[in-house]
């Protein structure tokens, strides 16, 4: 199966692409190409179905997204575009081949009230503009219809890119002591869980049609930024104090939700794909910096 993904450079992209080398050939029973933003920019959405069309993949992933959550609340068209419009092309052009087309959405869709975990059925009600324009791509792709899935996850971390856990690391280099925010409470997701969940639904949609739709997909256990900053601390072997602050004590551009809490059980029940525990995937993501 040849797989087509928008996106090389980011943390999902660069998982896939480990999964990749890490299977000899033909376990992985899917060849991935990637797309750079050089080739296809999505800010050009017909671009984006132009790229899918004369490449005749057997399935697509979208890997790429605006990410900059405080950017884009003054960043509104570009995030748009590149959240709503670019998945929306590639959703329909992946439609008109009847193809599977995977795409990862966000719990920042949600406004993060109470405390239960968020379920697929649960009205999304965005914050700040990054969650607006994923709900809006959300939306677009559902509206194509197909063999689409929409991937929604939380707090994704990596041995690349920016994200909390080289934050943390690089923090701790200069200081003994840090405040981080203990009242966001959400599920740590390793970009690597996440890259071999696309994968699994890219291959059950080329099968089965009827399982398209809309799932969660977060690390277990749930945790706030503060537990996980200890845990990453403790895991490093790094010696660095941790005090928990409110998020009001933390102003950022954008909004975060408080209960980022997802509930995964569609996922497990249509896939086979259980939360995974992101205690050990952050092991891997450690030793994966270690030997960098
Ligand atoms: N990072 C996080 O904590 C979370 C991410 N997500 C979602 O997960 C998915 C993957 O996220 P990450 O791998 O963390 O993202 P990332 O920020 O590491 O990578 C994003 C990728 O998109 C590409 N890109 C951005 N603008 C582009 C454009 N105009 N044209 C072509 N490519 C462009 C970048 O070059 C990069 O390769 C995204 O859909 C994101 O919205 C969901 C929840 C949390």
């Amino acid at each position: 199966m040849h797989i087509l993904v928008f996106g090389r450079t980011g943390q999902v992209a660069r998982a896939l692409q480990d999964l990749m080398a890490a299977k000899p050939d033909g376990a992985l029973a899917s060849t991935l190409t990637f797309l750079s933003r050089e080739e296809v920019d999505l800010t050009d959405p017909q671009a984006c179905s132009d790229a899918i069309i004369a490449r005749a993949p057997d399935a697509v992933i979208n890997a790429a997204a605006y990410t900059g959550v405080d950017a884009a609340e003054t960043d509104t068209d570009q995030a748009h575009k590149v959240n709503a419009e670019a998945p929306s092309a590639m959703a329909r052009a992946c439609a008109s081949q009847d193809i599977p087309f995977v795409t990862i959405s966000t719990d920042y869709v949600f406004d993060g009230s109470g405390t239960a975990p968020w379920s697929p059925d649960d009205s999304p009600q965005p914050l700040g503009v990054y969650g607006y324009s994923k709900l809006a791509g959300e939306k677009a792709v559902r509206a194509a219809g197909g063999r689409f899935a929409i991937l929604r996850t939380s707090w994704v971390f990596s041995a690349y890119g920016q994200n909390f856990v080289k934050t943390m690391l690089r923090l701790a280099e200069t200081r003994d002591s840090l405040t981080i925010v203990g009242d966001q409470i959400g599920g740590p997701t390793a970009a690597a869980d996440i890259a071999a969940a696309c994968l699994r639904l890219a291959q059950c949609l080329a099968a089965d049609p009827d399982r398209a739709g809309l799932y969660h997909f977060s690390g277990t256990p749930d945790v706030s930024w503060a537990d996980f900053a200890r845990e990453i601390f403790r895991q490093a072997g790094v010696s660095c104090m941790v005090t928990p602050i409110s998020s009001a004590d933390y102003p950022t551009v954008a909004k975060r939700p408080l209960n980022s809490r997802m509930e995964c059980e569609l996922t497990a029940q249509t896939f086979q794909i259980e939360r995974p525990d992101w205690t050990i995937s952050l092991a891997h993501v450690l030793k994966q910096l270690e030997q960098a």
